[in-house]
């Protein structure tokens, strides 16, 4: 398979996370969690002290934390200053917090710079999911899929992820996914946005298996085309039970 480069991008809890290592690991592609790396500035935020909600304060600090994500699928990683911060961003206090800094321009520039390098030194293709990897990070990405789901689907898969360890209550987690989604959508700065080229998959319905089999399908593809030397993939719609896609 030729090495393409995939952008998976979508609303919180629809699964990115997901489906995205699955189908790296599936065909052998590199894998970046581009969540994680604002997770980590955010850590690394609230544990310097910088309030995170003084937008110059977190500007001026921004360049400051030095972030290192691995690319391997089965072994995601992530250090800030040299220390594995793999644990830390996915704390709730994280993640109450990462929406205000993710929104900051300084922070964007700089977290934007990391991703593109990566991907750029993945010779042999990568999945990059996040929230503006198709229409900012990898506009020229050769394959775009763009993840929904219902909020009620999101707050359902998040309780039973929570269960045991921080908040289970499914109104709380529904609620607070849709905060962040909003906050996500309404910044600026690269808000939370499907690429007008980018093929929407409606996970509500669908088990996580059959999300990776679509989207690998749907990469497959995108690689062929590439080796044949044709362009991206046309925007289309996946018809969520029987696969098909329809534009
Ligand atoms: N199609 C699916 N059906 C059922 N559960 C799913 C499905 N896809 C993902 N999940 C589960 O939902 C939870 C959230 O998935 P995941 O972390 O991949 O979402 P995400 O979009 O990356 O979320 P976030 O943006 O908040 O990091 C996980 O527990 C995952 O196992
Ligand atoms: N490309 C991206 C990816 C993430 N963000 C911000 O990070 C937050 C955490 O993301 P998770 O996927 O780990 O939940 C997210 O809510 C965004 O604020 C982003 O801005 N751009």
């Amino acid at each position: 398979m030729s090495a393409v480069i995939v952008a998976i991008d979508g609303p919180s809890g629809t699964g990115k996370s997901s489906t995205s290592k699955a189908v790296a690991a599936a065909l052998g592609l590199s894998y970046l969690d581009t969540g994680a790396q604002y997770r980590a500035i955010t850590w690394w935020m609230l544990t310097n002290g910088v309030p995170v909600d003084d937008a110059e304060a977190v500007a001026a600090a921004s360049g400051k934390p030095v972030i290192v994500s691995g690319t391997d699928p089965a072994a995601p990683a992530i250090s800030v200053d040299g220390a594995d911060a793999s644990g830390p961003i996915r704390t709730q206090e994280v993640t109450a917090a990462v929406s205000a800094v993710s929104a900051v321009p300084e922070v964007r520039t700089r977290i934007t710079g990391l991703q593109r390098s990566i991907a750029a030194e993945a010779a042999g293709g990568i999945v990059v999911e996040g929230r503006d990897i198709g229409t900012t990070v990898l506009p020229d990405a050769d394959l775009k899929v763009f993840l929904t789901a219902s909020p009620e689907a999101r707050a359902s898969r998040r309780s039973g992820e929570l269960k045991g360890k921080e908040a289970t209550d499914l109104s709380t987690t529904r609620e607070a996914l849709i905060k962040r989604d909003e906050a996500d959508s309404s910044r600026k700065a690269s808000p939370l946005k499907k690429a007008d080229d980018a093929v929407e998959v409606d996970t509500t319905e669908l088990t996580l298996d059959q999300v990776v089999e679509c989207v690998v399908t749907l990469v497959e593809k995108a690689a062929a085309e590439k080796s044949r030397g044709a362009g991206p993939a046309e925007a289309a719609t996946v018809n969520e039970k029987a696969g098909q896609i329809s534009k």
